[in-house]
This record gives C-alpha cells, structure tokens and sequence, in this order.
C-alpha cells in the first residue's frame, strides 16, 4: 500500500500526519540552540534524564485507590516546577527546566510533548543510539506529581522494582531503561566532582555502562561517603548504589550482563521501554505518531571492551547461568576518565 504524504508549509519536509508538521521548527530550534549544534552533551543528558523525572510521576496503586498519583508524562515538572524540582530526587533537575522553558514558551507545544520530544531528538544525537518513538498530543497538565515518585540512588533493589512495578514496568524494562547511564554524568552525588561520568564513554551510547558497572569497585573519584554513592573502578568515574547493587542482584544481574557487547538487543530494549515510558498516563489512540520527525542516528563508535588496566579478573561475577563473555582490554596504563563539560 502506498501512504500519502503530506507536504508541510515549510516546504521542505513531509510527513504521513500534517499535526507533525509543528515539529520542524522546534527541532531546529533544539538541535542548534539547546543542544549546541547536535552535541551529545550536557543538555541532551539532562533532557534524557527529565523525560524520566516526568513521566515516573505515575501510580497504578494510586490510580486503583482513586487517589491522584501523577498524571505520568504529563510535564508537571515544569508547569509545576515550584514544587516538583524541591523534591530530593529532583536535586539539579532544575537547571534542565529553566533551559527547556523558553523553547515551550516560544513554541506552540505543551511542557508533557516538549519534554519527550527533547529527550528523543537529544538522544538521536549520541552515537549508538537507537531512534526512539516520539507520540504527539500530550495534554498540559493538571497537577503536580507528589513526592517519592523518583527512585534515589539509595534506595534498594526491592523498593526500586516496586516503584517501576507500580508504574507498569518490570525487572527486565528497568534494566532496559538503565541504558541511559551510558551517556550519563552525576553533578550532585557528590558536589565536589560535578559532571563525573557513569562509565568511559558518556558521548556515546554504547554498552561500556553495564561492563564498567561489573568491574570490582576500587575508588571513591573525589570524597567518599556520599549518599547514594559506592566505589569505582576508574578514577574520574562515579558509581550509583542503585545501579552497583541491580548489577548484582540475582532479580536483574543476568539481564544487566544480557547487555554486554550486545548494541542492537541494548537499542531495541531501550526504544521499547522508552517508548512506553514516554506515554505513562496518556492513551496513545488519542496521540499522533511523528516518529519520522526524530532524526536518525548514528553508528556506535568504538568496540566493547575492558578499560586499559583491567582483565577479566576484575570482574565480579553475578549472573549465576552465564560466564560474563570475554572482552579485549584496552593497552596501555589505567587512564583517568575525564568529566563532561557543562556540568
Ligand atoms: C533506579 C532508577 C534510577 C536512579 C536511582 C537514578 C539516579 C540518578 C542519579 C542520582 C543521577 C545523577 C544526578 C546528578 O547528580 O546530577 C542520574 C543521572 C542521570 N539519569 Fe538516572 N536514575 C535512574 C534511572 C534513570 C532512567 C530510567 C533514566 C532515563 C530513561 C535516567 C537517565 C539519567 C541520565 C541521562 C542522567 C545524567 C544526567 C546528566 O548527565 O546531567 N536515569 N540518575
Ligand atoms: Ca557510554
Ligand atoms: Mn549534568
């Protein structure tokens, strides 16, 4: 069958929905101003991240017991940024909301759609990644989320499970969603090093996150003694507690391993818990699908592999059914992993 296409008034795209249209504009926009010139940087890891702060503000149990538990990816975290950013597990997400603010302002779109709209175009500019889904027509919103949506670095794996379980996801869509620490930096966990990576490769959406998070921890890289934080096995390289111990959990350690050096089954995993994740709330008959308008992506650079200075040796086994598969180490001396700029 043949789709008709429709010509937007720009005149240089098409699209199958004219609503979709709307979005040339505001992705030239980002692409140049928010995301300086389609960098994998520092705004499109705190944008990857916001898509997240929003839409976990979600509660099948709240739903069930008629009380409001967040309308999900709704944007509340911006309209409602007055109370939601002073939320503990929001500490920083501020800086993201005041930097996407004036783009909604400018454009015609609510702060829910913006919001995943950035994080699908931000991501498409990181190498290895997949090309997310992006649905159109999210509602503003009517609420703000209440406290304790967001899962902290210090919470265990039990509490964790539960808080993506009442949002409809399960052990192997939460490792999927983790993903995004591979193009990832911590600026609060500890304040003294802000912009200190989760693994060696934070511009590059690879698998290097779930190698690096099962090498034996070694090293604080600046203050030990951080809340949510345990060692390292690379100086300039930050650990969370939630990702060390759902590395390691028996619930999760095969699924987390499942993605070492595995790029294309990491890539379908994230775009479908992503895409899931960007709707939380919303029913997606009553959306547009303007997929088509995020960008296509560029090919992982770099292969998998150990970190110079480290074997195999330095793994700490956890998956109990499947040896961790072998992996060429890096020559040359232990390097230091430097921070992300912007931070
Ligand atoms: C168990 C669940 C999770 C926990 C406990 C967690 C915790 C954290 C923490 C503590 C930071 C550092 C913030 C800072 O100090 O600047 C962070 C950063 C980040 N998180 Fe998560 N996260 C989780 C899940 C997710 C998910 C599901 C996504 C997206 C789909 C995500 C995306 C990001 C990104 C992209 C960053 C980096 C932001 C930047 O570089 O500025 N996280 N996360
Ligand atoms: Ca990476
Ligand atoms: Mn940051």
């Amino acid at each position: 069958a043949v789709t008709r296409r429709v010509a937007c008034p720009d005149g240089k795209n098409t699209v199958t929905n004219a609503a979709c249209c709307a979005l040339f504009p505001i992705l030239d926009d980002i692409q140049e101003n928010l995301f300086d010139n389609a960098e994998c940087g520092e705004e499109v890891h705190e944008s990857l991240r916001l898509t997240f702060h929003d839409a976990i503000g979600f509660s099948f149990a709240a739903n069930r017991a008629k009380t409001f538990g967040g309308g999900g990816a709704d944007g509340s975290i911006i309209t409602f940024s007055d109370i939601e950013t002073n939320f503990h597990a929001n500490n920083g997400i501020d800086e993201i909301v005041e930097e996407q603010r004036p783009f909604i302002t400018k454009h015609n779109i609510t702060a829910g759609d913006f919001i995943q709209f950035a994080g699908a175009v931000g991501v498409s500019n990181c190498p290895g990644a997949p090309q997310l889904d992006f649905f159109f027509g999210r509602p503003a919103a009517v609420a703000p989320a209440p406290d304790k949506t967001v899962p902290e670095p210090f919470d265990d794996v039990d509490s964790i499970l539960s808080r993506f379980a009442d949002t409809g996801f399960s052990p192997a869509e939460v490792v999927a969603l983790l993903s995004s620490h591979t193009v990832a930096a911590a600026d609060h966990v500890d304040p003294s090093i802000p912009g200190t990576p989760f693994d060696s490769t934070p511009f590059v959406f690879d698998t290097q996150f779930f190698i690096e998070t099962q090498l034996r921890g070694t090293l604080f890289p600046g203050t030990g003694g951080n809340q949510g934080e345990v060692e390292s096995p690379l100086r300039g390289e930050i650990r969370l507690q939630s990702d060390s111990e759902l590395a390691r959990d028996s619930r999760t350690a095969c699924l987390w391993q499942g993605f070492v050096n595995e790029q294309a089954k990491m890539q379908s995993a994230f775009k479908a818990a992503m895409a899931k994740m960007a709707v939380l709330g919303h029913n997606v008959d009553d959306m547009v699908d303007c997929s088509e308008v995020i960008p296509s992506t560029k090919p992982v650079t770099g292969t998998a592999h150990l970190p110079a200075g480290l074997t195999h040796n330095d793994i700490e086994q956890a998956c109990a059914t499947t040896p961790f598969p072998a992996l060429p180490a890096d020559p040359g001396p232990v390097t230091t992993v430097a921070p992300v700029p912007g931070s």
